[in-house]
């Protein structure tokens, strides 16, 4: 088992060797997150977390209930700054950056509650994003030119995510499933190259589970580097490269799929804190 203070192994595309010895730094690591800690009002949230996720990297991110995981997403992305450790994105330290400027070195992220903006068409969430990077006007009022380069690339978003045919309706009245690939075409907009999915399949109908996981895994391979917390195991297992388990506000392990469920540690964390087991089923 590789600990949470010890740079791990990985499993990734990158051809870092899973098994072997550990080395020093996962080589090409787009974050690395070192130390981290969050202490409030005397109670330690998150404590002494290290992770490297090498480029291209897709790592699950898993844990009970309380666990630290959001957190953890809070204080890469910057809602929080830690009270020990820092964040780095590509070999630059963002720790003290705020959210907006994390935003442009390359990080995206989803929440656990939609973040578009309901009232605004599928198409025109999208194109807000392709036109803020673009550095042009953020009113609505310019939405009709169709036409436009920001028109055209986010209809090419909404292409790769698969929501084409939903581009005029209202985000707010779309499925949980839908609005998870509209809010990953907003981050395709805004060229986040690491992506941090914060429960992506919460809420989602089964039927469309596959569709999304597909997604997920199509962003990956076209070179994003993805971070996602998730409570469906069969996702998770199913999708990443390297599993990490949080575990009171610690980081237990990341490793391979297959070494974190054979891990007891990770076994005896879920049986004894959640009350279920870490299963495929
Ligand atoms: N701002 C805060 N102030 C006080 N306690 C907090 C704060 N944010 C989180 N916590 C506590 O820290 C712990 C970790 O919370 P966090 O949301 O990160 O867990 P999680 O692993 O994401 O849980 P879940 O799977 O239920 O979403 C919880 O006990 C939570 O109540």
């Amino acid at each position: 088992m590789t600990q949470g203070g010890e740079p791990a192994a990985a499993a990734g595309p990158q051809g870092v060797p899973a098994d072997g010895p550990v080395p020093d730094a996962v080589s090409d690591a787009v974050l690395e997150v070192a130390g981290l800690g969050l202490t409030i009002g005397g109670a330690k949230i998150l404590q002494g977390v290290s992770l490297q996720v090498a480029r291209g990297e897709l790592v699950g991110v898993i844990g009970p209930n309380g666990a630290g995981k959001t957190t953890l997403f809070n204080l890469i992305s910057g809602v929080h700054r830690p009270t020990s450790g820092t964040v780095r994105l590509n070999g630059r330290d963002v720790t003290a950056t705020s959210i907006a400027a994390r935003a442009r070195a390359g990080l995206g992220r989803t929440f656990q509650t939609s973040s578009l903006f309901p009232r605004l068409t599928v198409a025109e969430n999208v194109r807000l994003a392709t036109q803020r990077r673009l550095g042009g006007s953020l009113s609505v009022l310019s939405f009709p030119r169709r036409g436009d380069a920001a028109s055209r690339e986010a209809a090419e978003h909404l292409a790769t995510v698969g929501v084409s045919h939903r581009a005029d309706v209202a985000a707010g009245d779309l499925s949980h499933g839908d609005k998870r690939k509209v809010e990953i075409a907003v981050l395709l907009a805004m060229e986040s190259s690491v992506v941090l999915l914060d429960e992506p399949m919460a809420g989602v109908a089964t039927g469309d589970v596959a569709g999304l996981v597909e997604v997920i895994r199509s962003i990956n391979r076209t070179g994003r580097t993805v971070l996602m917390v998730e409570h469906h195991m069969d996702v998770v297992l199913g999708l990443a490269d390297r599993v990490a388990v949080m575990h009171h506000g610690e980081l237990l392990t990341c490793d391979t799929p297959e070494k974190v469920m054979a891990d007891e540690t990770v076994q005896s964390a879920y049986l004894g804190e959640a009350g279920a087991g870490v299963s495929a089923g």
